[in-house]
Parts: structure tokens; C-alpha cells; sequence
């Protein structure tokens, strides 16, 4: 049996119940996404996309579809983040009773002293930001010190931003390591991000080199597949949002297209072997390249481009295999400011032969997990409710 998951990082579908808390009421990046720029997405409404909650289908969102087939649904978010570390982590059983660390002020001497000693260099920043901003505004000092530019956000973040020629990419992946053990305990933030940037003013970012280096998350429903003597290839940033545990397989990727090219490769050879396992992929342009740069064109784009490869995508699942499709929280690219907004999190299902299925209002993302771990026969006793029968 093979189980495919995508995240569609970051293409919510409408504030949750305590979007208020978030200052999100309001938010709703596919609807605002496809009013600002049309996009038909006709696969995606194939699915049921158009049938979840809100979704809008009139004129400027999706196609009213008359034939129906794959499962489809809404979910919510009960631990209280909106970031893609908090969202993957409930995706497969890990519900967090207390928000991670987020540091609005920057990060504190007890940090920085260390972390400037660890580099030997200053810092530049220290403080909320917007990555291709904080480029801009810094850059030229970086490139004449040398040292290192931090910044955060809304979300539990350390970011380390360097030109990658005056911090070669395996000091600055050293840097973040040396980061990611100063800040633990009371500093423990969910992620530390290496940003490197490339080019002349006002420059570019090397997405395709950024690294994420994760808190150790508890033990998932990954950690259960993979006891259950299944495979779990990570692909894009599954394995870094993971820290590793509970991944057999990792296959990095630059861009949305390697991702769904990546992806698409491995289920044909999982079919080929006839390989029971779970194929787990993110694909992050949506919310690095389009959702934090408020660029609701970018964003309907790459919604198109993965719309046009979903009927690929659906052919490579195996008789009695599946295919879902999430994400993980929002990031409405007409929203002020450049942070995530509190959005329930998409659920479309795909299995060859299916009809119209209403996977309904999930009660917690954890309900994905329980549904893989029944799926690939893995042992789960924590949270979530599987929907698996509903796709048999
Ligand atoms: O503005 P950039 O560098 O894209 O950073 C964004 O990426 C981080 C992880 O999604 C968010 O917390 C936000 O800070
Ligand atoms: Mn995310
Ligand atoms: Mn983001």
C-alpha cells in the first residue's frame, strides 16, 4: 500500500474559530488568491476543492465542477501556532499545549553573546523582518563586516541570512548549528533558518539552499510507520521539519516543479517495487516565494502550475494506493503585514476509482496521521480520528 501526502505549504482556506487571537479574521488565502488573480484550477475542483467550506466558486474562484471525484474537506488547528512546524508536527499526532517561543523584541544578550562568540563576528538586525527586506537594508553592511544578519518573525524563528560569497554555505549551515544549541530550553525556538543570498543589490535569495534545523519534535506517527517496517521518503522539507526522526528516505529539492517532478519519479518507482510505505512532500513556493512577499499573482501561478501536474500526479497512485492533499495554515498574500494567517488547513483525497467523498470539518490535523497509520497498518494510539474508511 502506498500512501502519497502533499502540503500545499501555506494555501489555507479561511480563518479558523480563534483567527481573532492571531489578528487573522478575516484571512482567506485561496479565496483572496484567486480574486486577486484567476486561476481556474480545474483538477484541484475535480477533487472537491470548490465543495470545502468557503472555498469560493463563483466568478473569481474556482469552477463550479459537476462530477466530483476524490474526497474533500476542511481541518483544524488545535495547537496554538500557524506556522509550518506547528502545523506539520499535529499532522502526524503531535498536539502542543503551549505555543513555541516567539522573541518580537529579538533575541536577547544570553543569546547573542553566545552566538557572536560562536561566530566570531558580530550581528546585524535582531529583529522582525521580512527576508527579502532585510537584505535590502543590510546587506551592504554585511557585505562589507561580514557579519552575520539575524532576524524572526510571527513565528518561533531564528533566521540567518549571508551572501555566499562573503559566508560560504557550509559556515553558514555551521553558524545554524551552532544556533540551533544555544537555543534550547528557554530559548528553544521551533526553527533555525539558514538564508543564504547571492547577487548585487538588493540581491537574491538562494532558496534552493535555505536549510531549516528543527527543534526535535516527540515521537510521530512517522516513527510508527517506519516500526511498522514501512518506508517514509521525506522529499523537499518534510525531512528537516522532522529533524529526521521517523524519515528512512530524504530527496531534497530547489523549487514547486523539482518537488512535484521528485515526487511524481518516486511513486512510479514505489509502484514499480510495489513498495509499501509513505511518500511525504512540501512543496514551500507558495509561502516563500509568493505568501510572505504578498504577491497574490506569484501565488495564483504556482497554484496553476500545480493544478496542470495534478492530473500526472493522480495516474502515478497505484491501485489501492492514495493520495492526500493539505496544508498546513495560511499565508493570504493580500494580508497586511508578511506573516502566516490562522486558516484551517485543506484536505482533498485521491484514490484511484473514487466518487465524491465529504471528508467533512476534521476535528484536529492529527486526524492525517491516524488515517496513515491506519493506512500502512502502523501502530498509533495518540491523537486524531482516522477518516480511512470513508476511502474504502
Ligand atoms: O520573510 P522570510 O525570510 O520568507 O521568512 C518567513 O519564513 C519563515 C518560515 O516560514 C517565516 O517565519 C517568515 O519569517
Ligand atoms: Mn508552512
Ligand atoms: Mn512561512
Amino acid at each position: 500500500m502506498l500512501l502519497t501526502i502533499i502540503v500545499l505549504d501555506s494555501v489555507g482556506v479561511g480563518e479558523l474559530p480563534d483567527a481573532a487571537a492571531f489578528g487573522d479574521t478575516g484571512a482567506h488565502t485561496l479565496n483572496h488568491t484567486l480574486a486577486a488573480a484567476p486561476a481556474a484550477l480545474p483538477n484541484l475542483a475535480a477533487l472537491g476543492l470548490g465543495r470545502v467550506p468557503t472555498v469560493q466558486t463563483s466568478p473569481g474562484g474556482l469552477p463550479e465542477t459537476p462530477e466530483v471525484r476524490g474526497g474533500y474537506g476542511r481541518m483544524r488547528e488545535v495547537s496554538p501556532g500557524k506556522d509550518t512546524s506547528t502545523g506539520h508536527w499535529e499532522f502526524m499526532g503531535v498536539q502542543l499545549q503551549h505555543p513555541f517561543q516567539v522573541f518580537p523584541e529579538g533575541f536577547p544578550p544570553a543569546v547573542m553573546d553566545r552566538f557572536d562568540a560562536a561566530t566570531g563576528r558580530g550581528h546585524l538586525c535582531n529583529r522582525p523582518y521580512s527576508g527579502t527586506d532585510v537584505i535590502r537594508d543590510f546587506g551592504p553592511e554585511h557585505l562589507e563586516t561580514g557579519a552575520p544578519i539575524v532576524y524572526t518573525s510571527a513565528d518561533s524563528v531564528f533566521q540567518i541570512a549571508a551572501h555566499e560569497d562573503v559566508v560560504p554555505l557550509d559556515t553558514l549551515y555551521a553558524w545554524c548549528a551552532a544556533a540551533r544549541e544555544i537555543l534550547q530550553g528557554e530559548f528553544a525556538v521551533a526553527r533555525v533558518i539558514a538564508r543564504p543570498f547571492r547577487g548585487v543589490f538588493p540581491f537574491e535569495r538562494a532558496n534552493e539552499h535555505r536549510r531549516d534545523f528543527s527543534l526535535v519534535p516527540p515521537p510521530t506517527v512517522l516513527n510508527a510507520i517506519e516500526d511498522a517496517g514501512r518506508s517514509v521518503v521525506g522529499i523537499g522539507k518534510i525531512p528537516d521539519i522532522y529533524a529526521d526522526r521517523g524519515i528512512t528516505e530524504s530527496i531534497h529539492t530547489d523549487n514547486n516543479a523539482d518537488g512535484i517532478a521528485k515526487t511524481l519519479a518516486r511513486m512510479r518507482r514505489a509502484a514499480q517495487a510495489d513498495e509499501s510505505g509513505l511518500i511525504f512532500t512540501n512543496l514551500v513556493d507558495f509561502d516563500a516565494k509568493f505568501g510572505h512577499r504578498r504577491d497574490p499573482a506569484g501565488y495564483s501561478g504556482a497554484l496553476a502550475e500545480f493544478d496542470a501536474a495534478l492530473p500526472e500526479l493522480l495516474a502515478a497512485v497505484p491501485e489501492g494506493g492514495a493520495l492526500l492533499i493539505l496544508s498546513d495554515h495560511g499565508n493570504d498574500p493580500t494580508w497586511r503585514g508578511s506573516d502566516h494567517t490562522r486558516e484551517y488547513g485543506m484536505l482533498l483525497a485521491y484514490r484511484p476509482g473514487i466518487g465524491a467523498v465529504d471528508l467533512g470539518e476534521r476535528a484536529t490535523f492529527a486526524d492525517v496521521g491516524a488515517t496513515a497509520a491506519e493506512a500502512l497498518g502502523a501502530q498509533w494510539t495518540g491523537p486524531g480520528e482516522s477518516f480511512w474508511t470513508l476511502l474504502t
